[in-house]
């Protein structure tokens, strides 16, 4: 069979997206495994399949498969890059697109510039819904890792963040303490691990070993978690430049109870066809 595909990238987490609308298509976890190897497959962070909602009152579904497979409820550089897709293969004359994801609904809209914003929904601090293993959904928690003490903030933003303030975003060890922070037996679903440098109330450095894909250049909802996670900690305001490895993103939030904001490019690079 035949598979028609877009590979795309926000900000350097790049996707190979398929339209399951117009083709007829079975994603299943090895099938994504094996698209996702960047030597015998495509190459991606990600595989974004979009499909026919699954309800009224909602314009697409679409489903995410980590680079190893799992199937995930949340990506904010994909729904960048799925409102992009959607828009430019004329799937819909919509520019503000309500998608169902396995986490719910957000809704992406495309802005000028070749930007995209959407509201990413209101983050979750609840371990139980995380899900994080503790007794208290204090904001700064206490991760033993490597036989040392890291305070993190747990979070989901529809997908589970374990976010850490670190000095130097650059020396941070994020190639060794990102896997154990990943696989942490706290964190039952695994989690996304965020390391987060401070540059001033209104701008961070960010580096994201995520769950599924190991470090990427750039994350989206880790941007969301590591800056909800900073103005809960008293340390950033609202709006907050998240610069990554694959440039910016603006993120904005009002507080507890509030959706999060985030805004950011999505580009489409080449389409393909590869047979499976
Ligand atoms: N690795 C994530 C999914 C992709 C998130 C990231 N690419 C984004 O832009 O939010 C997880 O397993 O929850």
């Amino acid at each position: 069979m035949r598979l028609h595909f877009t590979k795309m990238h926000g900000l350097g987490n790049d996707f190979v997206v398929v339209d399951a609308i117009s083709h007829s298509v079975t994603m299943t976890s090895a099938l994504a495994r094996q698209l996702s190897d960047r030597r015998f497959g495509i190459g991606c962070d990600q595989l974004l399949v979009v499909e026919r909602p699954a309800r009224a009152g909602v314009d697409f579904r679409y489903r995410i498969f980590n680079a190893d497979g799992s199937e995930v409820e949340q990506c904010g550089n994909g729904a960048r890059c799925f409102a992009r897709f959607v828009v430019d293969h004329g799937l819909t004359d919509k520019t503000a697109i309500r998608v169902e994801t396995q986490s719910g609904i957000i809704e992406p809209r495309l802005a000028d510039g070749g930007l995209v914003t959407v509201d990413m929904g209101v983050p979750v601090f609840d371990p139980a819904r995380i899900p994080f293993q503790s007794d208290s959904d204090a904001v700064e928690q206490t991760l033993e890792v490597a036989g040392a003490s890291v305070v993190i903030t747990a979070v989901s933003m529809g997908n589970p963040h374990a976010v850490q303030v670190v000095n130097d975003v650059d020396a941070a060890p994020v190639g060794v303490i990102g896997p154990l922070i990943e696989q942490h037996p706290r964190f039952p679903a695994r989690v996304n691990a965020g390391f987060m440098q401070i540059e001033d109330r209104r701008s961070i450095r960010l580096r994201v070993y995520e769950r599924g894909a190991g470090e990427t250049l750039a994350c989206g909802t880790g941007a969301c978690a590591a800056v909800v996670a900073g103005i809960r900690r008293g340390l950033l305001d609202s709006p907050v430049r998240v610069h990554t490895r694959g440039g910016e993103l603006s993120i904005a939030w009002a507080g507890p109870g509030s959706p999060v904001l985030m805004t950011g490019p999505a580009v489409i690079v080449f389409e393909g066809s590869i047979e499976i």
